[in-house]
């Protein structure tokens, strides 16, 4: 956090500048008016009278400019920052969101980019510079002070440290309070799922658990607020102790002759101004360790190394995969075990298994989507793990399982720039009679589930690139259009991928690979494979 905030050094600065001198001008103002005070009592010249005002008007203005000051150029360094830590934070997320997706919470990553980033607001305006600005001010006030009572400059300095420094440990946060993270993160799941729920008649319990997250997020806020309050108070009451001790010990000086009785008034309202700006330190403590909390699960995912290296020129020759395996984080076993394969151009695979395999594992490792733990895919060689994602997919026409489609019209949704008539041809070849602008919903809530994974394929079928690769693009099609989509995919030059679970149109790719219990126990064309017996021929055996 502090590389940011050096990187805003000049505005930093002038934020100091302004609150130091807002401070002092704060401390002025009050010793000049108890100052005036005493010296109007002694009925002195009236210039001096006037001098005085006209000092006091000029502390007035300066503490009020400054201020303001001061306040606009925090408020602009502290957004600029959040803005800084937002993109950050969706850079460090971007190329992981797949394996972020896969292991962690959709509320928890919402928390994150909204709460977090919130919290962190609140790092520059209290927690990074008003110490600096109260040690500054402080400083410039018992250099004041030592003028006129070494003893009285001691007794503020020991209150000050008592309120910024030694208190403030009592009020250090224990726990991280994770009611909120929990709250949100269920709340996004309940609305996710609120129709399973409320079909299976489980609405009433979820809201039931709902509803103790909350009190429990209330309570955890309540008890922040109420620590923050108790650390005030002490510091408002040490201040007060302070003012009452230098009245004291002012007044014994008076009469010691130590101390000029002209000063006293103005000795007390030094006291009682200079702990204005140390009685909100007292909740520096509970604001940094939320801070801190907020920041390094905000940069949790920044160890994950972004790749550097440009795709080597050249069409697509070989795919390959390098003695593959992963393990899900969070997640004891292997997922995919040892796999490694050669794909040359123009071949047409198919990657079939029983439920939970593997296959998606696989297809989200050969999309980049997930990094292997073990092994490596390489694209004409070279390692595609140090290559930039989005080179990568600059040459993949990719399908994923669920794909999003937006609000708008079909030609929208196809994300294409080819030719209406290329667009509208192919469109007739899936057998989807629409028109380019017909209305697609949010999520193609208009399209039954055939109907979105052909404006799918459709989608992929119309990029110009080396490499299709599909994860179960014929899942919600009856076998006559399963036979005539593959038709018509197989067709295509392209080198082509596809996981899939229809075992009848298998014979027309140029080879199969078959995953079982999270490895590739077969490779071959389909004839191959039934006259092995081995785990296909049972498959295809069952499934008939
Ligand atoms: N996000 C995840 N976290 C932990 N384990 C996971 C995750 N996703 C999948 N798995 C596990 O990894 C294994 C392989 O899953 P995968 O989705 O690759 O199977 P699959 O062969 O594609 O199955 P299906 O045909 O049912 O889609 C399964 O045992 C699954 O439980």
């Amino acid at each position: 956090m502090w590389q940011m905030i050096v990187s805003e050094k000049r505005d930093f600065l002038f934020a100091l500048l302004a609150g130091t001198i807002s401070g002092l001008t704060a401390v002025a103002l009050f010793a000049q008016s108890g100052f005036l005070i005493s010296k109007a009592a002694l009925l002195p010249p009236f210039y001096i009278i006037l001098i005085l005002t006209a000092f006091l008007k000029l502390f007035g203005v300066a503490k009020s400019a400054s201020k303001y000051a001061e306040r606009y150029i925090s408020h602009r360094v502290t957004f600029s920052l959040l803005e800084k830590v937002r993109i950050r934070f969706f850079q460090s997320l971007q190329p992981h969101a797949h394996a972020l997706l896969s292991s962690y919470r959709g509320g928890d990553l919402l928390t994150r980019m909204t709460k977090d980033v919130d919290t962190l607001q609140q790092y520059f305006l209290r927690v990074a510079y008003p110490p600096l600005v109260a040690l500054l001010v402080f400083f410039g006030t018992m250099l004041f002070t030592v003028w006129f009572s070494v003893w009285i400059t001691l007794l503020l300095l020991i209150s000050v440290l008592l309120c910024t420094v030694f208190l403030p440990v009592l009020w250090q946060k224990k726990k991280e309070a994770t009611s909120q993270q929990l709250y949100t993160e269920s709340l996004t799941e309940y609305f996710y799922g609120l129709t399973d729920l409320t079909v299976a008649g489980q609405r009433p319990a979820s809201e039931q658990a709902l509803q103790q997250l909350s009190v429990d997020f209330e309570q955890d806020l309540q008890n922040e607020e109420k620590q923050a309050l108790q650390a005030q108070l002490v510091n408002q009451a040490i201040a007060l102790l302070t003012a009452f001790a230098v009245v004291m010990l002012g007044a014994y000086f008076v009469t010691t002759g130590a101390l000029d009785g002209l000063y006293l008034a103005m000795l007390l309202l030094i006291a009682l101004t200079v702990f204005e700006v140390a009685i909100p330190l007292g909740t520096v403590p509970l604001h940094k360790v939320k801070t801190k909390e907020a920041f390094n699960r905000l940069t949790a995912f920044n160890s994950a190394t972004i790749p550097k290296q440009a795709l080597q020129q050249g069409e697509l020759q070989m795919l390959q995969a390098d003695k593959l395996s992963y393990s899900y984080p969070n997640s004891e076993f292997q997922a995919l075990r040892d796999v490694s394969f050669t794909i040359t151009k123009g071949e047409k695979i198919a990657i079939i298994g029983p439920s939970g395999a593997g296959k998606s594992t696989l297809f989200q490792l050969l999309i980049q989507n997930l990094q292997p733990n073990v092994g490596n895919i390489l694209w004409n060689g070279q390692k595609t793990a140090q290559i930039q994602h989005e080179e990568l997919w600059a040459q993949m026409g990719i399908m994923l399982q669920h794909n999003h489609f937006f609000s708008g019209t079909v030609r929208e949704n196809l994300l294409s720039d080819q030719e209406d008539a290329h667009m509208e041809e192919l469109l007739t070849k899936l057998q989807l009679p629409f028109s380019l602008e017909q209305e697609v919903l949010e999520n193609a809530r208009n399209l039954s589930g055939g109907e979105q994974q052909r404006l799918a394929l459709a989608r992929v079928l119309l990029r110009d690139v080396p490499i299709y690769l599909l994860d179960e693009p014929f899942a919600h099609l009856d076998s006559n259009l399963t036979a005539h989509c593959t038709d018509l995919l197989l067709a295509s030059p392209q080198t082509i991928v596809c996981v899939t679970h229809k075992l009848d149109a298998l014979a027309h790719f140029d080879r199969i690979f078959v995953i079982h219990e999270h490895q590739l126990v077969e490779i071959g064309h389909y004839d191959d494979l039934i006259e092995k017996q081995g785990i296909f021929y049972y498959m295809q055996k069952l499934s008939t």
